[in-house]
């Protein structure tokens, strides 16, 4: 809990969480928005949740259990390069659309056949990201059963991606990053019960 509360301070004393009226990449409406991409700008606090995340793979599922990292761009991958490096592990990613050009290819880096991966993104909300991107990867007979985020804003991913056979797992959850502010006095009442009304929503 420890790495939670701190986290959560820094992502506030910082600004990376956001409270106001924002439009989503699913085009859903929300009063909060996390923007993760500010974290490398930070390189000690970026350095402390990429090993942290490591610990959580090794110790949930194993290093040595799936073959490559695999991420989609751009926020978790910039996440998933500097974990590829930390593990040394191999890095894929798969893009939103497919290039219209050059090799015309939407999963870049080296694949094979029945490969097993686990896929880093930055923030999951609708999961709508992620899972667009396991099926690219189902389609090239890649397998994956894991998926880690760092932020979960619980707003479907979960189950979206037990539809697919995936478990979604995060090093926070919003609730967990608000509740830790609202009981330091960095956010009030009323915040806390729009994040708290926007989950599921
Ligand atoms: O769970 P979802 O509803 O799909 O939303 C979360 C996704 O949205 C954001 O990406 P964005 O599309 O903003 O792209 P970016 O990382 O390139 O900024 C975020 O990085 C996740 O990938
Ligand atoms: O759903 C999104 O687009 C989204 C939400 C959020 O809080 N942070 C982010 O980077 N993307």
């Amino acid at each position: 809990m420890e790495f939670v509360k701190e986290f959560a301070t820094f992502l506030h004393q910082k600004g990376i969480i956001k409270f106001g009226d924002f439009t989503l990449a699913s085009g859903k409406k929300s009063s909060y928005y996390v923007d993760l991409r500010l974290v490398p700008s930070y390189p000690h606090e970026f350095r402390k949740m990429v090993k942290y995340l490591e610990n959580e793979i090794a110790q949930n599922i194993g290093l040595d259990k799936f073959d490559s990292i695999v991420s989609v761009p751009t926020g978790g991958l910039v996440i998933a390069s500097a974990l590829a490096i930390e593990t040394v592990k191999p890095l894929i990613y798969v893009r939103s659309k497919p290039k219209d050009y050059g090799t015309s290819k939407s999963v870049e880096g080296k694949i094979h056949d029945g490969m097993q991966v686990v896929m880093i993104d930055d923030v999951a909300t609708t999961g709508g990201s992620v899972v667009n991107a396991i099926k690219s990867l189902k389609e090239v007979n890649i397998s994956i059963k894991d998926a880690y985020v760092i932020v979960n804003r619980m707003e479907g991913a979960d189950e979206a991606l037990e539809e697919l056979g995936v478990k979604m797992h995060s090093i926070l959850n919003i609730l967990q990053i608000t509740e830790a502010l609202h009981e330091q006095n960095l956010i009030d009442d009323n915040t806390l019960d729009k994040v708290k009304k926007q989950i599921d929503k």
